[in-house]
């Protein structure tokens, strides 16, 4: 059985219901049955890794396990409710939708001590395993995964996925953040801020329970980061010993972020699948208000968006991750939905639309 076919398809409410009565009745289904070709026949431009038409399949993760702050896994549901599917769609792309079967992962982890410093191991474990899986599967059959969260520790599955299929991607990381402790490193104990640490296989990652199925798959010289600007000791000591390359909000503000991605594109090369993935908290936080670990100083709304939109038009976008978007916190209402309304306003930019 694919991996695909064991998460559940789900109805608005997040009840899992049968495939066949989702399509009558499901209205995020519809996009399966009903693209709207005619209005958009394809992106603005060619992703040249996938096949045709260009298809990109949602994969809504609802996980807050790599961190402690309830409300990050309503993340998806509220950008699916804010109108993704359908914005794609508009963009010229065929839109799937599935839903990763986080409760049923959760339930098979009995009891999920802390393992050394690292918080809810098991859970993260159990979870980005099967995402990586997910995001495998649809990168095999020439899609473009885009993966709504949840919290950051799924990048160790969608890295892991795209991966497989595209071993030469590069990794392109916004963020505030550099999410590169090790489990000797981190303070926290939070794994959300230790996936990149995982993918690279650094000294303490080699641990139970990731080690049973995750094996190193990036090299240094794959990363790239851009927007960071909250970065602990031991993850600058790693950074400059492994010789990444980071773009922090200093260079932002000296360079100019057309600039930035000049030199981001000239480090990875302009013929390499790229897998970006997407922490909403790389934005100031008078932008994306609504995250469990703002940060002030960040990404205005254009370098932000600009960000995405250079990362289009090389058309050689394969993955996307689009993560800590947590509708319980900020001050209002109106946070939440500008926040999510960012959510969305990156992945179209990312998967090509153009302000023309
Ligand atoms: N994906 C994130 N928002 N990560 C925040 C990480 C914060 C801090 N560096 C930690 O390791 O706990
Ligand atoms: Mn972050
Ligand atoms: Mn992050």
């Amino acid at each position: 059985m694919s991996a695909l076919r064991a998460t559940a398809l789900r109805s608005l409410s997040g009840r899992a219901i049968a495939p066949r009565l989702a399509r009558a009745h499901s209205s995020r289904s519809e996009y399966f049955l009903r693209p709207l070709t005619e209005t958009a026949p394809s992106p603005t431009y060619e992703y040249k890794f996938l096949e045709q038409p260009a298809t990109v399949s949602v994969l809504s993760y609802p996980f807050s396990g790599g961190q402690p702050r309830a409300g990050v896994d309503k993340g998806p549901d509220h950008l699916v409710e804010a109108g993704l599917l359908k914005q794609l769609q508009s963009l010229g792309w065929h839109v799937e939708y599935s839903e990763g079967a986080v409760d049923q992962l959760l339930a098979t982890v009995k009891s999920d001590a802390d393992i050394g410093k690292m918080k809810q191991p098991r859970a993260v474990s159990a979870v980005t395993k099967q995402l990586a899986a997910d995001v495998a599967a649809v990168a095999q059959g020439g899609k473009l995964p885009l993966t709504l969260g949840g919290d950051h520790s799924l990048a160790v599955g969608t890295v892991a996925g795209t991966k497989r299929k595209f071993p030469d991607a590069a990794l392109v990381w916004v963020d505030a953040h550099a999410d590169i402790n090790t489990p000797l490193t981190t303070d926290s104990g939070n794994l959300h801020g230790c996936p990149v640490s995982f993918l690279l296989g650094l000294e303490g990652t080699d641990v139970a329970p990731f080690n049973e199925w995750l094996k190193p798959c990036l090299k240094p010289e794959d990363l790239v980061y851009i927007g960071l600007r909250d970065i602990d000791n031991g993850e600058k000591k790693i950074l400059k010993d492994l010789g990444v390359k980071v773009f922090t909000m200093h260079d932002v503000d000296k360079h100019g972020i057309g600039k930035v991605m000049d030199l981001v594109l000239d480090h990875i090369g302009r013929d390499r699948p790229i897998h970006l993935s997407y922490d909403v908290d790389a934005l100031d936080p008078t932008i994306t208000p609504s995250t469990g670990t703002p940060v002030r100083g960040g990404l205005n709304f254009r370098e932000g968006h600009y960000i995405a939109e250079a990362i289009a038009e090389t058309g050689n976008l394969v993955a996307l991750d689009v993560v800590e978007v947590n509708p319980s916190l900020g001050e209002d209402a109106a946070s939440v939905a500008q926040t999510v309304a960012i959510g969305c306003s990156l992945s179209r930019a990312a998967l090509g639309e153009t302000l023309l």
